[in-house]
């Protein structure tokens, strides 16, 4: 374990209310030199807030904060960047419209000037070493950042942070959107600050992420701090109860061999897609569980994104086989009982300014709370609730705008509202990103339940142990093509799977 150096920052008291949420209520902890800290708490338990108000992203409401043992209340990031704090958020921290470069000496442009004009030559090859230096070189600087997929935009993320050479690194929630390279160059920067005597914040679901790579871990649970653990007091059912309260059962996914209908409901024909698949053919049954696995860019969530119409389908067809229908876009598929997870879950899942009851109710009104001419009001407000309560989503009240959300909660409200629409099959992309233990829990149970109810599910994950536990019949992917098939019973494990992904 490393030799733990003086606190580098204090948190004294920290409280944060919005309106009538307590987000956090007296809040005290440290961070010191040489430490990674793990932040771990249930959804909505306070972790974002703390790391913002530390970053500079909002003021807390009471409390002080000392930075090198002086009072620190920085007004904006970028006034705490500059002095060595630096976040990675969990949000898109990018803008579209302008390249990696710019993206990443936003705020900094000054540094760059020559006359009255930005040297644009000279910033794009600074924002080449700051990639190059965090070991992402093969990103163009000069690219136009909205041609960059999520996680390589997360990867710019890092770097323009790292440009500014921290003292303390703030990692909110990053891990769920990066594949296995893009984590492991994260984890290497955490180590490598660390060793040289900074400071590593880092928020995560990912229990085994947080065990392995951090030496102490501060527990949230309702905007307090319950405990915080030293590397050597970390042991995965213990930490658990502290952040929800009371046991969790280790093995939270299935444990049947339950069999499916031979009926097939989804079929893909020899689909060709315009960048990632070529003549891939894929057959759903009705009550199964189809997993499907591989690195991010193994064309993987492109399928999902072609079966539920949303991607072009350039040659071959999906085929919904009870009516013949082919899924030509995505209004065709939601009419025809098919629902959609998106990855990309602030751009494509929510209407971020609308409230949570809007956003769950948006999959009903096609068939479920729809009295013609009326819509019934009753059914509509039962709708909602029903998936608030079932998926305990963390909100005021259900016109709460979904963008004050937790981010773990804004995922419920996607999840929720599919579930809500009854859908008879459903393509989840990346379901249980960045939710909590617990919840995750109450989804596979879901899922399951579905499964026995007929429901067809095609699960796209990065996360091997979820598909292990929760897949009928799983699909590993590499190159926009099936590498490998495996059914449940063949008693999986991540090593067999591994060897077909890369
Ligand atoms: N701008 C805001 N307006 C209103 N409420 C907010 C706002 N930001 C956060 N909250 C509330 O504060 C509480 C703590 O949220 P926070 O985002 O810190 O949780 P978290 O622990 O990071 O959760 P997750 O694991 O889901 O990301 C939640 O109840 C959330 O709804």
């Amino acid at each position: 374990m490393r030799e733990k150096g003086e606190v580098v920052l204090e948190v004294r008291n920290m409280c944060k209310n919005f309106g009538s949420t307590i987000a956090l209520n007296h809040v005290d902890f440290q961070i010191r030199k040489g430490e990674i800290r793990g932040l771990i708490g249930e959804n909505g338990s306070g972790k974002s807030t703390v790391s913002s108000i530390i970053a500079g992203m909002q003021p807390a409401t009471d409390g002080e904060m000392f930075y090198h043992g002086k009072p620190w209340k920085p007004k904006t990031m970028l006034e705490a960047a500059k002095a060595g704090i630096g976040m990675i958020v969990q949000e898109a921290g990018t803008i579209d419209n302008i390249t990696v470069a710019e993206n990443i000496f936003l705020g900094n442009a000054a540094d760059f000037l020559k006359g009255p004009f930005v040297n644009r030559k000279a910033m794009t090859k600074a924002a080449a070493k700051a990639l190059t230096d965090c070991g992402i070189d093969y990103i163009n600087a000069s690219y136009p950042t909205r041609l960059l997929d999520m996680q390589k935009r997360k990867l710019v993320e890092i770097a323009k942070v790292m440009s500014l050479n921290p003292e303390i690194l703030i990692v909110d929630e990053t891990t769920t959107a990066l594949s296995q390279r893009g984590r492991d160059i994260l984890y290497k920067i955490m180590h490598k600050l660390a060793d040289a005597g900074k400071s590593v914040m880092i928020i995560s679901h990912d229990m085994e992420e947080m065990m392995t790579h951090c030496d102490v871990l501060t527990i949230l649970r309702d905007g307090e701090i319950i405990d915080n653990l030293d590397k050597q007091d970390f042991e995965d059912s213990k930490i658990k109860k502290l952040m929800v309260g009371r046991e969790i059962q280790g093995n939270y996914y299935r444990n049947d061999n339950d069999t499916w209908s031979d009926e097939v409901v989804l079929k893909a024909n020899y689909i060709t897609t315009l960048n990632d698949l070529m003549c891939f053919n894929l057959e759903l049954h009705k009550g199964e569980i189809l997993g499907i696995g591989g690195l991010s860019d193994c064309g993987m969530h492109a399928l999902g994104r072609a079966l539920y119409g949303l991607d072009e389908v350039i040659d071959g067809e999906v085929v919904l086989t009870e009516t013949n229908t082919v899924v030509k876009d995505s209004i065709i598929a939601f009419q025809h009982g098919m629902g959609y997870v998106s990855k990309n879950r602030d751009s494509e899942s929510l209407e971020l300014m609308a409230p949570v009851k809007e956003n769950i109710q948006s999959t009903g009104y096609w068939k479920n709370i729809w009295k013609k001419p009326l819509i019934d009001f009753k059914k509509e407000k039962k709708y909602v609730t029903d998936q608030v309560e079932s998926l305990s989503i963390k909100c005021r009240d259900i016109n709460q705008p979904v963008r004050f959300l937790s981010g773990g909660n804004k995922q419920k409200v996607v999840f929720g509202k599919w579930i809500a629409a009854d859908s008879s099959i459903l393509i989840l992309d990346c379901p249980t990103r960045g939710v909590d233990v617990g919840v995750k829990a109450s989804m596979y149970q879901l899922m399951y339940e579905m499964k026995k109810q007929g429901k067809a599910i095609i699960m796209i994950s990065e996360e091997l142990p979820e598909l292990i536990g929760m897949s009928d019949r799983l699909l590993i992917m590499r190159d926009g093509a099936v590498s490998g098939e495996f059914y449940r019973k063949d008693g999986l494990n991540e090593h067999d799977l591994i060897n077909y992904m890369i």
